[in-house]
């Protein structure tokens, strides 16, 4: 579901080459961290047995970046292991720990580049802190001077002041956690990420999954945090495995490296789209940082080979489409189909992977799963991987499904509690989340943790809508990007054919934007995400494969170019709106309806508990000027579009004679190949004399015909400026005594650089609401003129037949 960092940041590239500074820093931060209250119990060093795996190298454990996967499209290079080189420093001890982790991490054929390089890392790693301990010890009474100076060095000079935090404070600000009694390793990472408290979602779902094993069904609104209310359970039981077992050994007197977990599949994610993978991924990465927990996405358009590559590696959690997965598991990939060490089967976004029963490879997916009903003990028994502590350790496999629009009818709920589910029940198809769970072997007494009961949009989203003709959405697509385009915005299509037009309008208008459909190839998708998430103002033009899951920081607003199709209006509108908002933040979504969209706005408008929608303050003295550009805009890219086509046409013979300079024979005669030269040479003039005139108004900035009563509109306005406008405009408007006449009549000045949607939406003075019963009869006035409309023309038809026949008739 989210991941707070980039999808595709420049991590690798820091990777390759280690900083000093970099170090000094975390060894600082994770001073700190160690003074925190939370560890007061615990201190990794002493009792963990896996303390030497503790922040191990960047391609073991958890840290096997995205970037590794299509490294040759952004230029990078997975570092290549310098093999047979060990660390001349190690201890016999030593030697043995990485030996038994090389066991672990591969199976050494030489295509696991990215193990030997872990193995390799990984002993220099125990090394540093081993000789880390030793140095701490003696810096022991200067230590909160150490956590003010790393903090200082974390974040740069600049706000060194600003950032120096106390003990204190640190702890009792962490406070909320305490509750849900997390692994400290885990804390760490949540004060990392500095997540203050848990979300909701979260409280309710960590102690039911993490201490009590139960499978859950979780549900709540976008962006509230659902990622790690499944992934925080999945490390704290990895973690807390290690540990007894770890302890149950040394307790029998055997060494704890022989027994320690051999890298079996743990936890396995499935998500509905690649991006989404790949950013669960990265989410449960940054909690993984620390933990030498390995996870590892495997979703198509990505070279199987590499995938393949990255499952030598025998990562506890792997995170995928089932699409790709299946590819795998059905070619016999081993760290895939042994499951019988599986504690953790996750299907975030569950409602999507039942829609339009394209997830047949899901079916396939969850057939592989063993039984959850001891049914296969026998069979696992007899696996010689599984005589490990991962067996000594292993508890029931535990079914989360999740989303922020799971509808479970109230029979389903019922069978849920009171544990009357069959496992793989002979089912035909996944046709619905309840059919989904069972077959996924959800057990009884299962943790239904629904908190989308109050409202499924997030609490801070502000939903308007503008109308307008069919024809006239570009247009206001247009006016929207230009006069409010501040913060991040996607706009979302429902078709393809849809959002290549207004794609191309907006560029030729000299908008920058980025697309994301699916029949885009991977690689270009990626890019599209992370030039979107690099650029503060950016402009994301999507189909509903971004509706899900994707956590983009600073998207300030959605709009809803086309409504989604009928049948799933309000469970995509949601999601989409869901892109905004998120994690407390605010935002706003704009729905542009047409005539065409109203029966899908009055669903809408019926199905949320907000009543009404605000309609989105416009200030129409602008639309002139963005018609004139968009009718300007539209010309040419009918020209071009024209062009493209006709080059289209041309047969493959023509195209490559073309390339080669061959003469092609033609049969035109010589009239028409003056005229058709004729006609190309005016339009490209035509098209000369278009994009003159359309840059020469894109030089200016974007000016409102007239002064409106209650908006006053410019390029750029200052705050200042806005004032004394505001001030001019006071002495205008007579006194009023009515509150509400004041509020109406609020002057609202829009700086075309300065206002984003929402503000301007707050700006708004006056709220103007368009309900559903308004857009009902209004919907039923146009049915109406359309039905008067065709039988006006219906008469007029017939009686210009009889008119034919009479005159027939006479003649
Ligand atoms: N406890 C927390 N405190 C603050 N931020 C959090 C916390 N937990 C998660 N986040 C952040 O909130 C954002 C949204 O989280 P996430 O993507 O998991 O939401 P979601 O519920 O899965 O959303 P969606 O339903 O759209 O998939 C992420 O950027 C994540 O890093």
């Amino acid at each position: 579901m989210a991941a707070s960092s980039p999808l595709l940041t420049s991590e690798h590239s820091k990777k390759t080459k280690p900083n000093r500074r970099k170090r000094t820093r975390k060894g600082g931060e994770a001073e700190k961290l160690d003074s925190l209250k939370w560890n007061h119990s615990f201190s990794a060093e002493d009792n963990d047995p896996f303390a030497f795996l503790v922040g191990s190298n960047e391609l073991d454990g958890g840290f096997l970046s995205l970037e590794e996967i299509d490294e040759a499209s952004y230029n990078l290079q997975i570092p290549k292991p310098e093999k047979g080189k060990p660390g001349k420093k190690l201890n016999s001890k030593k030697r043995k720990r990485s030996s038994a982790n090389e066991e672990d991490s591969g199976d050494g054929d030489g295509d696991g580049d990215e193990d030997g390089s872990g193995v390799q890392k990984q002993e220099e790693k125990n090394l540093k802190n081993e000789t880390g301990k030793k140095k701490k010890k003696k810096k022991k009474g200067k230590k909160i001077k150490t956590v003010e100076e790393s903090v200082a060095v974390s974040n740069g000079p600049d706000d060194a002041e600003e950032e120096l935090v106390n003990e204190a404070e640190i702890s009792t600000e962490f406070d909320a956690w305490n509750e849900l009694r997390l692994h400290p390793l885990l804390m760490k990472s949540i004060y990392r990420l500095q997540f203050k408290e848990p979300t909701p979602i979260q409280k309710a779902c960590i102690p039911a999954a993490a201490h009590q094993g139960k499978d859950v069904v979780g549900a709540a609104e976008t962006g509230s945090g659902k990622t790690l209310a499944f992934g925080l359970p999945i490390m704290q039981r990895l973690l807390e495995e290690r540990e007894k077992a770890a302890k149950m050994l040394e307790d029998k007197g055997e060494e704890a490296e022989k027994y320690a977990p051999k890298g079996h599949l743990r936890a396995l994610i499935i998500t509905p789209t690649r991006e989404l993978a790949l950013q669960v991924t990265d989410h449960l990465k940054g909690v993984a940082k620390g933990i030498n927990v390995r996870v590892v996405p495997i979703v198509g358009g990505m070279s199987t080979e590499k995938q393949e590559r990255l499952l030598k590696a025998r990562p506890e959690v792997v995170v995928g489409t089932p699409g790709r997965l299946w590819e795998l598991m059905s070619g016999g990939e081993k760290h895939l189909v042994e499951l019988h060490t599986l504690s953790f089967f996750v299907l975030d976004e569950a409602d999507r992977m039942i829609e339009n029963g394209h997830f047949r490879e899901l079916q396939s997916i969850i057939d592989m799963l063993p039984m959850t009903n001891g049914s296969n003990k026998g069979q696992s028994e007899q696996t010689q991987n599984c005589v490990t502590v991962s067996s000594l350790q292993r508890k029931k496999r535990q079914t989360l499904v999740f989303s922020a629009t799971i509808a479970l009818s109230a029979d389903f709920r019922k069978k849920l509690k009171h544990g009357s589910l069959k496992s793989k029940q002979l089912v035909n198809g996944l046709n619905s989340i309840e059919t989904l769970s069972e077959r996924a072997g959800m057990r009884a007494n299962v943790a239904i943790v629904d908190l989308t009961n109050m409202c499924v949009l997030a609490n801070k989203l502000e939903e308007s809508f503008i109308e307008c003709k069919e024809e006239d959405k570009d247009a206001y697509l247009y006016y929207i990007l230009s006069v409010h385009g501040q913060g991040r915005t996607i706009v979302f299509c429902t078709s393809i054919a849809a959002l290549r037009h207004i794609s191309s309008l907006l560029k030729i208008l000299g908008i920058d934007v980025w697309t994301l459909h699916a029949q885009m190839q991977q690689r270009a998708r990626l890019k599209a995400i992370d030039r979107f998430r690099a650029n503060e103002h950016g402009i994301l033009v999507a189909t509903d494969v971004a509706a899900r899951g994707l956590d983009i920081p600073g998207v300030r607003t959605v709009v809803h170019y086309q409504l989604p199709h009928s049948a799933e209006v309000e469970l995509v509108y949601v999601h989409r709106s869901g892109r905004t908002a998120r994690a407390s933040a605010d935002g706003c979504s704009i729905a542009i309806i047409s005539p065409n969209d109203t029966s899908k706005f009055v669903t809408l408008c019926k199905s949320f508990s907000k009543e009404s929608f605000q309609r989105f303050p416009l200030e129409n003295s602008y639309m002139p000027e963005v018609m004139k550009r968009m009718s300007l805009a539209r010309q040419i890219d009918k020209i071009m579009r024209k062009d493209s086509q006709e080059k289209a046409k041309k047969t493959w013979f023509e195209r490559n004679a073309e390339a080669v300079e061959l003469v092609v024979d033609n049969y035109d005669s010589e009239e028409e190949v003056v005229k058709n030269r004729k006609q190309k040479k005016a339009t490209s003039m035509q098209l000369k004399k278009l994009q003159q005139e359309l840059n020469a108004m894109l030089s200016r900035p974007l000016q409102p015909k007239t002064f409106s009563r209650h908006y006053l509109a410019g390029a750029g306005v200052s705050p200042l400026l806005q004032r004394q406008l505001e001030e001019i405009a006071k002495e205008k408007l007579p006194d009023s005594k009515s509150a509400i006449e004041n509020k109406r009549r609020k002057l609202v000045v829009i700086g075309q650089d300065c206002v984003e949607p929402l503000q301007a939406l707050r700006n708004a003075g006056h709220e103007v609401h368009m309900d559903g019963k308004e857009m009902a009869e209004k919907r039923r006035n146009l049915d109406s003129l359309r039905r008067k409309r065709k039988e006006e023309k219906k008469c007029l038809r017939d009686q210009r037949r009889k008119q034919r026949k009479k005159m027939k008739g006479t003649e």
